[in-house]
């Protein structure tokens, strides 16, 4: 039986609102505007049913990897600053292809960012954001079933659609790194309370141990309405407008048939960081230049769509091993008893997203406001080579021949990795279509690296990163000891000097797969804003863009929490325009 029920419309159709993308932001915004029983939502997904595995959190990173059909599949362009250490300078860049989006594939972390975050965008020239204001979204969407104290408490919504708790597993890398924190005098805590500065294990969008996704969360419990349906694999390829530049709807591909649905009052597109812009670039509301180049009609000359593309890059590699049974092994999370406990109790390790242990914020800049962090640290308890070598190394797709020998060192034992995260880097990429046929994929830099600010605050977090796996609860707590295999391609350089770390950043730095900003939210007053504070298009009328792709700057850790909120404060800015009251 598939999961979510889906409908096949008629070829042409008409409803009042068309919801391109049901991923992290889609879902929040279909259901939200289905609440008001007399407007008709539709829901174009690219995408199909998800697998039942992707249900599963310790198996399901397995869809990120590339051939997923739940999965666009896409690559960066080869990268001129980093990615060195990778197959043309390339990684795979996986987005969700799927009723649910990236909400079905990701490692489930739930991180809300800073409150400096939404307030800066606020200070911007976006009334609406700022913190106060989209807490009480973030309280909205939650159903809150992790522990709650007098200091978190208010910071917690329970009753919401999305479930988030407490991760149900980490094995001793996990204790030991938050012990790591308190010896380095950090504290453990709730990063979507209070203060984000300190190390923490990962609240987790699970519900009873299996995945909760943007889907399950806020469409699956309410496509018995009369007045929502979901389409699944209808490919949008492009939106239309009426002389008077009013969306009126939009062409999909489904089943090799061109079809069309049309909207009375708006067009929604929430296909993400990559393909909202693809799809605005492809209906002609773009950058001039770039549209003529492909032969493309402009029909809005808007330089700043698929620019601003920022993501948080991390650095590979920073390994430690440890004896055998500390860390998450394949036989561990994979074997008899861990499936056992899964099975009858949903606990274990097939509870947690694979490997995933901690996280920790720190300001490493001297200066600045030191609530609000410039470096995230992930400990993932596996590591390149080490037991789960293959998934690793093939998901960030190193280059195979060169660093089959550093990889042999490593084979076979278990350890873990300790990631250090820019939250908000300096270096800005983009999106730009490789043709104007809307199944090409898209060009995607990440341009990591262009800013030389990037690779220093790196050296300061790959230094942090070190002093994390020399303390005394790393060390004697569960043996770890670091891997000082030299890098192939930066032997050149005294091991353990800055140049050397230098090099290493520039050689294993890639993405965490959170790209963001490519049709930025601004005020008319910014050239390469896209969309206005309550997220409509410029220069045309019927169309919003509300998803990951409307940060102006990027949130200061992993961005699924923020999409889904992005999708509830946006769903509010439709109804206020509309004459409908809200309740927040
Ligand atoms: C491998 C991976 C791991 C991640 N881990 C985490 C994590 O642990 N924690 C975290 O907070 N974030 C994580 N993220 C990031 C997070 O999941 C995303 O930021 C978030 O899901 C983005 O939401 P969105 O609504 O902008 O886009 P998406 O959720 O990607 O939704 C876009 C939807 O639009 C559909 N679509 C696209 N184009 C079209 C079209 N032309 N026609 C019809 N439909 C279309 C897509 O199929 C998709 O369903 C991860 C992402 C990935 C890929």
């Amino acid at each position: 039986k598939s999961p979510f029920p889906t409908v096949i419309v008629d070829d042409e159709v008409t409803v009042d609102f068309i919801v391109v993308g049901s991923g992290s932001a889609g879902s929040p915004v279909a259901a939200r505007l289905s609440e008001v029983e007399e407007w008709q939502v539709l829901v174009l997904e690219a995408g199909g049913q998800p697998s039942p595995e992707s249900a599963v959190p310790g198996i399901s990173s397995f869809a990120a990897l590339e051939g997923s059909a739940m999965n666009y599949n896409y690559r960066t362009t080869p990268q001129k600053y980093a990615q060195f250490s990778y197959t043309n300078n390339t990684t795979p860049y996986p987005s969700g292809k799927v009723i649910g989006g990236s909400s079905v594939i990701n490692y489930m972390m739930y991180n809300r960012g800073n409150k400096f975050d939404f307030d800066r965008w606020a200070a911007l020239g976006n009334p609406g954001w700022d913190y106060q204001t989209v807490l009480k979204y973030f309280k909205k969407l939650e159903d809150y079933g992790g522990q709650l104290t007098a200091e978190n408490r208010p910071y917690h919504g329970t009753g919401g659609p999305l479930r988030v708790e407490n991760k149900r597993w980490g094995s001793a890398v996990m204790t030991a790194f938050l012990a790591a924190g308190l010896e380095l005098g950090h504290p453990t805590l709730d990063i979507n309370a209070g203060s984000q500065m300190g190390f923490n294990t990962p609240d987790v969008t699970v519900k009873n141990g299996k995945r909760h996704t943007a889907a399950d969360a806020f469409l699956r419990p309410n496509l018995q309405r009369p007045n929502l349906r979901l389409q699944s694999g209808s490919h949008v390829t492009k939106i239309l407008f009426d002389d008077n530049l009013k969306a009126t709807g939009v062409e999909y591909r489904q089943d090799n048939k061109t079809k069309r649905a049309y909207a009375r009052k708006e067009v929604v597109v929430c296909a993400g960081a990559i393909d909202s812009p693809k799809l605005l670039l492809l209906s002609g509301i773009g950058p001039q230049q770039h549209l003529q180049g492909l032969g493309i009609k402009t029909l809005v000359d808007l330089p700043g769509v698929g620019e601003n593309l920022q993501d948080h890059p991390t650095v590979f590699g920073i390994s430690w091993s440890v004896p055998k049974g500390e860390a998450s092994s394949v036989k561990r999370v994979l074997g008899p008893s861990s499936k056992l406990l899964y099975k009858h109790l949903r606990k274990g390790p097939l509870s947690a997203p694979l490997g995933v242990e901690g996280n920790a914020w720190m300001r490493l800049e001297e200066g600045g406001d030191p609530t609000v962090p410039d470096m995230q640290f992930l400990i993932i308890s596996q590591a390149l080579g080490f037991n789960f070598d293959l998934l690793l190394s093939s998901a960030i797709s190193l280059k195979n021949k060169e660093y089959r020998g550093y990889l042999k060192a490593l084979r076979g034992i278990e350890g873990f990795n300790i990631g250090p995260m820019l939250t908000v880097p300096k270096s800005r990429g983009s999106v730009t279509l490789r043709s104007s046929d809307p199944f090409d994929p898209p060009l995607i830099d990440p341009n990591f690296l262009s800013h030389p600010d990037d690779v220093e605050l790196f050296l300061k977090g790959i230094k942090f990163a070190l002093a994390i796996g020399n303390t005394t609860a790393m060390r004697d707590g569960i043996g770890a000891m670091f891997v000082a295999e030299p890098l192939p391609g930066c032997q050149t350089h005294p091991w353990g000097s800055d140049d050397y770390w230098r090099c290493f950043t520039r050689h294993m730095a890639s993405t965490t797969y959170h790209p963001a900003g490519t049709c930025k939210m601004a005020p008319l007053t910014d050239p390469l804003g896209v969309v206005t504070s309550t997220l409509k298009v410029r220069g045309v009328n019927g169309l919003r863009v509300i998803d990951a792709s409307i940060m102006p700057y990027i949130t200061s850790a992993n961005t699924n929490a923020p999409a889904i909120m992005i999708g509830e404060r946006g769903a509010d800015f439709i109804k206020e325009d509309h004459g409908i009251q809200i309740n927040i």
